[in-house]
C-alpha cells in the first residue's frame, strides 16, 4: 500500500471508533481481518495515524475546524508527522486508494501555522470538562503536561532480578537501541519511534520468553519499589489484575516471605499464573475471589499495595481513545470504588505495618482527595512520605516535581518521562 491508501484505511478506522463506538484495537485488528492484503508495514502505519490523530484530536479538530476523521487523519499526517501540505497533496493525487483530492478550505486551514485561536485545553489536548482538575494537578504546567500525554510512549521493560540483570537485557537487546532508563535501577526503555516507524516486538524475544524482563512501564516500577517490599514480609496485593505489580514486588522480596496477589475480578487474574512461572516468583499464592477467602490475613500484613481502579488519565499516551470516552459519572464511579478499596484492603495491614495507595490517574480526585479521604476516616493510620522513601532509597534519581506536603508522589510524561502515576503510603499505628 501506499500513502494514499493507508491514510483511506486511517479514515476508515476512525470512523468505526467513532460511529460504533468500538475500541481502537478491535477496530484495528477486525480492518486488518477484512484487508489481507495489507502487510504488517501498512498496518503498523494505519495504527500510528489512528492512534496519533486520538492523542491530538482536540487540538488538531480546532485547527481544521473539523473533527471528522478525514479532518483528523489529513492533519496528523500534514501537520504531526510534519509532512508538509505538498507531500499530502501529492499522496492524495498520485494514489487512487487515497482519499479524495485536498479542497481550497482544507489547504488554508493546513497551512495556517498561527495556534493563538486554540483554547489552553485544545492546545493541551485535553478534554474541556476535565481541564479544570488538570490545572489543578498540574498549575502551570498543565498544557505541557497535557502535550506530553498527547505524544507516543515508549516501551519500558523491568529487568527481572529473579532471572536476570539490566546489564544483561541491554545487551540482548542492544539491536533494538534499548537504553536504561533514568529513575527506575531496573528499568530499560526503547523510545518510540516517529511518524511511520514501528517498535520492535519484544514479546517475541528470547528473553522475554525466559523471564528475564517483563513489560512496565517505569512509572509503575517505580510505584512499586517506593512499597518496600522487603525478604520475608508478609505482603498483600489486594489489585493485583494481571499481576504487573505482583511480579515487581516479588523480585523486590527475593522470593523470601509470602506475597498474596488478589482481585475482585477473577478473569483479569487469570494471566497471573503463566506470568508468575516465567518470572521465576515463587513466594506467590494467588486468592482467586470465587474458591478463597482473604479472612485469615486480616490485621497480619506488613504491607498491603493498592493499584487501584482507576480513570487511566495518567496512561492516555497508551490508550488514547480512552481519553474522549471519559465521563463525569465514570469518574464519581471510580472515586466509590477506590474509598471502597481503601476501607477494604487496610483491615489486612498489621499494627505498624504498610499501606500503599496507587493510581495511574493524575487527577486529584482519585488521588490527593482519596489520600485526605482515607487519613480523615482511618485514624489508626498515618502519612508516610514517599518523596522521603524516593530520596533514601533512589539516590541515583531526580527528585520528581510533584510532591505534596505529606510526601506523596505526582509522576507525568512531561516531568519524569514516565506514565501519569500517584503513589501515597500510610502506616498503622504499632
Ligand atoms: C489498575 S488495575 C490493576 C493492575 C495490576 N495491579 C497490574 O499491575 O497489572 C485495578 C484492578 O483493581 C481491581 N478491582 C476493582 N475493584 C476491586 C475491589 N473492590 N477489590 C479488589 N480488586 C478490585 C480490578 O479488577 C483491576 O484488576
Amino acid at each position: 500500500m501506499k500513502d494514499g491508501g493507508r491514510l483511506a484505511a486511517a479514515i476508515e478506522v476512525l470512523t468505526d471508533v467513532e460511529t460504533r463506538h468500538r475500541p481502537v484495537q478491535v477496530a484495528l485488528r477486525d480492518w486488518g481481518a477484512a484487508h489481507r492484503f495489507a502487510g504488517s508495514g501498512d498496518r503498523t502505519v494505519i495504527g500510528n495515524l489512528v492512534f496519533d490523530a486520538l492523542r491530538n484530536k482536540a487540538s488538531l479538530s480546532a485547527r481544521m475546524r473539523d473533527g471528522r476523521p478525514r479532518a483528523l487523519a489529513l492533519a496528523t499526517y500534514c501537520l504531526t508527522w510534519a509532512k508538509g501540505i505538498e507531500a499530502l497533496a501529492d499522496t492524495l493525487e498520485q494514489d487512487h486508494h487515497a482519499p479524495e483530492a485536498l479542497s481550497e478550505e482544507e489547504r488554508d486551514r493546513l497551512s495556517n501555522e498561527d495556534l493563538a485561536d486554540l483554547k489552553p485545553h485544545e492546545l493541551a489536548d485535553v478534554p474541556e470538562w476535565l481541564w479544570p482538575r488538570f490545572q489543578a494537578a498540574f498549575g502551570d504546567n498543565s498544557i505541557e503536561e497535557g502535550r506530553a500525554l498527547a505524544t507516543r510512549a515508549p516501551v519500558d521493560l523491568r529487568a527481572n532480578p529473579l532471572k536476570s540483570d539490566r546489564e544483561k537485557v541491554l545487551k540482548r537487546l542492544a539491536h533494538t537501541g534499548a537504553m536504561p532508563t533514568g529513575l527506575s535501577p531496573w528499568g530499560v526503555r526503547i523510545e518510540a519511534k516517529p511518524g511511520l516507524g514501528r517498535m520492535p516486538h519484544v514479546q517475541a524475544e528470547e528473553g522475554y520468553r525466559k523471564g528475564w524482563f517483563e513489560l512496565q512501564d517505569e512509572a509503575s516500577q517505580l510505584a512499586a519499589h517506593l512499597a518496600q517490599a522487603q525478604p520475608g514480609m508478609q505482603v498483600l496485593d489486594y489489585c493485583a489484575g494481571g499481576g504487573g505489580k505482583t511480579l515487581a514486588l516479588a523480585a523486590a522480596m527475593q522470593n523470601k516471605g509470602q506475597l498474596y496477589a488478589y482481585d475482585a475480578d477473577r478473569l483479569r487474574l487469570a494471566p497471573i499464573h503463566e506470568r508468575l512461572q516465567r518470572a521465576g516468583a515463587r513466594n506467590i499464592q494467588v486468592r482467586d475471589p470465587a474458591s478463597s477467602s482473604l479472612d485469615d490475613l486480616i490485621g497480619q500484613m506488613d504491607l498491603v499495595f493498592i493499584d487501584a481502579p482507576c480513570t487511566g488519565t495518567g496512561v492516555w499516551r497508551r490508550r488514547p481513545d480512552s481519553k474522549w470516552r471519559l465521563t463525569d459519572r465514570a469518574l464519581e464511579d471510580r472515586i466509590k470504588d477506590q474509598r471502597h478499596v481503601l476501607k477494604n484492603a487496610s483491615q489486612y495491614v498489621k499494627p505498624g505495618g504498610r499501606l500503599a495507595y496507587a493510581t495511574c490517574s493524575v487527577l486529584p480526585e482519585e488521588n490527593q482527595d482519596q489520600a485526605d479521604w482515607f487519613l480523615q476516616n482511618e485514624p489508626d493510620f498515618q502519612s508516610v512520605s514517599a518523596g522521603d522513601t524516593w530520596k533514601d532509597t533512589l539516590p541515583q534519581a531526580a527528585a520528581p516535581s510533584y510532591i505534596s506536603e505529606r510526601g506523596d508522589i505526582l509522576l507525568s510524561p512531561a516531568s519524569t518521562g514516565t506514565d501519569g502515576f500517584f503513589i501515597a503510603l500510610f502506616q498503622r499505628a504499632g
